[in-house]
């Protein structure tokens, strides 16, 4: 994780704040994503909800981006390879774009401190260096095709960058030059080329291979595999595939087999590459896979260079074992003048050209410099590669969820003795709709931003929150439960438990010892209505005072007094209590901030006070506490025949 030095400092995003009628005061879906994606510095340990309900208003999102009179300071945005112009227009009516081609590690490692977006291609190495000069700056990196392989996801991951990419636009390219090459390969016309322009002309030495009636094995049946495939049986070869997760009704309906590895490449008699280069595709092709090829394959490449041992290549090159192998793509770009590999005159080489085709890059810088500008506005980039992608509608049913679900994650850290130590949490959903048809990544993110965030210098979103949880030793486990509610909305109540943990607020722990609260999306605003085993009504909004008391008459009158007589007005009262005139609480929210003195005059009458204002005066308290059975009961202001369950007194008790 980044040292304190480097910790990712986020600026805010690139959003207005104006009251023209495009924004509003209501966190829209894109404005609710900015605070997965580029939340401000840490809110400190003391929460007030009102205040950060405020820092959420603030950060409405202005859909449709800058205008030209904005007052905000525009992006920057550096694209370090070339970049189709249609593209670069679009980022420049939203930022400053800088295009600064053919830089060097160091130059990139200088310039990126002051840039918001990064758009590469495949040329540029983002590496764990660059997001460490970033010093958090940076928020978005674009990739400019499909192969993510030159970005380091992992620290992008933990420094909160969302990384994208375009990876629709350059299928087509990709395909075509994968049968560019197939042809030219079978039919040597890259040699024979370049012997004519000698001055040679070599009919006999040239002669190819027919495709017709060849079996090709597509390796990788995804977009560009699958397009490959199509074309091939165009021109008469039996195609086969291997791909251990694509589904066999796909490649059914174009008339492919899915195979084993092992049967693609010891049936072929050409293997085309179209997986990615991850770690467990790198050298995938070797010397032992060599060894089971049948012999004359010819293998053509235009995935990654890295999939196949070039040394190894050479080897079964050499022996005949491979007869041909036609490459666009190499394991160092570009490969060093003297590669055996590309100097082997049974191999054909293209210097990475499958995406360079005019269609495919103008259509390639648009998908990316939209997918960029949206991510810097604080939407959630349907192509997003380091991020769940969410989809538009899942996200504004659950925005109001999203901030319950911070708030109660941060809510029940705040009743934990000490704050830290908290390795288990568990979330259950309660929803009237299918557990599979919740999508609860989102919610999951921000528990744990709430949990974390009030006790650790973490910054946390949408990108690092599962990453920050798992490095802090915090397991967070869901449970969905259906209940028989209206499934007209998403979630009845989340719950948040955490276990083997003291608790400071000992009604905040529930019959199984875990500290347990409980909210709901009421009027879309976020209400607790569970603490512990009492059940309450109070609107998560404005400063929280949880008391423990006994459940007798004139007690929320007497709180009442203290706080008026403080100036302090109540917005919601809620008394919780099990059993009748026992151990019960009382949530009280109020739009001011309590003093200190005022918290301690509620505690010491009835037992103690905490607040999420500020976690020290429950130490205090905590210290003074005193079981005061001479309560002086005050004037009842509770209804008669109280029933045994939440009573919420509304926004009608104002101070005296
Ligand atoms: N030469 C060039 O200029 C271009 C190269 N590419 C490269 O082509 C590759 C494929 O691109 P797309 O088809 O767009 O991606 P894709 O994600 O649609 O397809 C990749 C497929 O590979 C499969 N796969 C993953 N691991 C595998 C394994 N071990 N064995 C077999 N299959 C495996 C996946 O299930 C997926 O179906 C990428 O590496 C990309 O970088 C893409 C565009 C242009
Ligand atoms: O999209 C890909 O994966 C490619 O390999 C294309 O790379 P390029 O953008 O042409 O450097």
């Amino acid at each position: 994780m980044a040292s304190s030095s480097t910790k990712p400092v986020f600026t805010p995003p690139f959003t207005t704040t104006s009251s023209s009628s495009s924004s509003s005061s209501q966190p829209s879906t894109r404005s609710s994503l900015l605070s997965f994606l580029h939340s401000t510095t840490p809110t400190p340990i003391s929460l007030n909800i009102s205040r950060s309900q405020a820092a959420e208003t603030s950060r409405v999102s202005r859909v449709g981006g800058q205008d030209a009179n904005s007052q905000e300071t525009k992006p920057t945005i550096l694209v370090s390879e070339k970049l189709g112009e249609a593209g670069l227009e679009l980022l420049r009516s939203f930022g400053d774009v800088d295009c600064s081609y053919d830089l060097s590690q160091e130059d990139l490692c200088k310039k990126i401190a002051s840039c918001d977006a990064l758009i590469v291609r495949s040329g540029t190495k983002v590496t764990r260096q660059v997001f460490e000069a970033a010093k958090g700056k940076l928020k978005v990196v674009g990739r400019a095709g499909v192969g993510i392989d030159n970005v380091d996801l992992q620290a992008a991951t933990e420094y909160g960058c969302l990384v994208v990419n375009a990876p629709t636009a350059n299928t087509v390219a990709a395909a075509e030059h994968g049968i560019a090459l197939l042809a030219a390969m079978a039919r040597n016309v890259a040699q024979a080329d370049a012997s004519m322009k000698s001055g040679q002309w070599q009919r006999s030495k040239y002669v190819g291979v027919s495709l017709v009636g060849k079996t090709l094995a597509v390796m990788g049946f995804g977009k560009v595999g699958s397009e490959v495939a199509r074309r091939a049986k165009g021109l008469g070869m039996q195609v086969i595939a291997h791909d251990p997760y694509a589904p066999a009704d796909r490649a059914r309906a174009i008339g492919v087999e899915l195979v084993s590895f092992d049967q693609a490449i010891s049936t072929a008699d050409f293997i085309s590459l179209h997986m990615p280069l991850t770690p467990s595709t790198k050298k995938v092709f070797n010397d032992d896979t060599f060894a089971k090829v049948k012999t004359g394959v010819r293998i053509i490449n235009v995935a990654r260079g890295g999939v196949i041992d070039e040394d190894a290549l050479v080897r079964a090159l050499d022996s005949g074992k491979v007869a041909q192998a036609a490459l666009d793509v190499f394991t160092e770009e570009p490969p060093p003048k003297d590669s055996k590999l590309v100097q082997h005159e049974r191999v054909t080489v293209t210097p990475h050209l499958g995406a360079s085709t005019k269609e495919a890059q103008e259509g390639v810088a648009i998908e990316i410099a939209e997918a960029v500008v949206g991510a810097l506005q604080g939407e959630l980039a349907a192509t997003a590669v380091n991020a769940p992608m969410v989809p538009a509608e899942v996200l504004s049913e659950l925005a109001p969820y999203v901030v319950l679900a911070e708030k109660l994650g941060r809510l029940a850290v705040q009743l934990v003795a000490g704050g830290s130590g908290i390795k288990s949490a568990k979330v259950v959903y309660r929803s009237a709709r299918d557990p599979d048809n919740l999508d609860t990544r989102l919610l999951r993110a921000m528990i744990t931003k709430g949990i974390i965030e009030p006790i650790s210098d973490s910054f946390i979103n949408l990108v690092n929150a599962d990453f920050t949880a798992k490095q802090k030793g915090l397991r967070i486990s869901e449970e969905r439960v259906v209940v028989d509610t209206s499934p007209e909305f998403p979630i009845h109540t989340i719950q948040v438990q955490l276990s083997n943990v003291d608790s400071k607020f000992g009604s905040g722990v529930s019959e199984g010892g875990d500290i347990s609260i409980e909210g709901r999306v009421k009027y879309g605003k976020p209400h607790l209505t569970r603490v512990g085993s009492f059940s309450v009504d109070v609107s998560l909004e404005g400063n929280l005072i949880l008391c423990r008391q006994v459940d007798q008459p004139g007690m929320i009158g007497q709180v009442g007094n203290i706080l008026g007589e403080q100036n302090v007005n109540v917005s919601f009262m809620s008394v919780g209590r099990t059993v009748k005139r026992r151990k019960a609480i009382m949530a009280i929210g109020v739009d001011e901030e309590p003093s200190q003195e005022t918290l301690k005059k509620i505690g010491l009458a009835y037992y103690f006070a905490c607040t999420l204002q500020n976690l020290l005066i429950l130490d205090i308290l905590l210290g003074q506490l005193v079981p005061n059975p001479e309560h002086r009961p005050a004037k009842n202001i509770l209804p008669p025949n109280t029933p045994n369950k939440a009573i919420t007194i509304g926004p009608e008790i104002k101070k005296p």
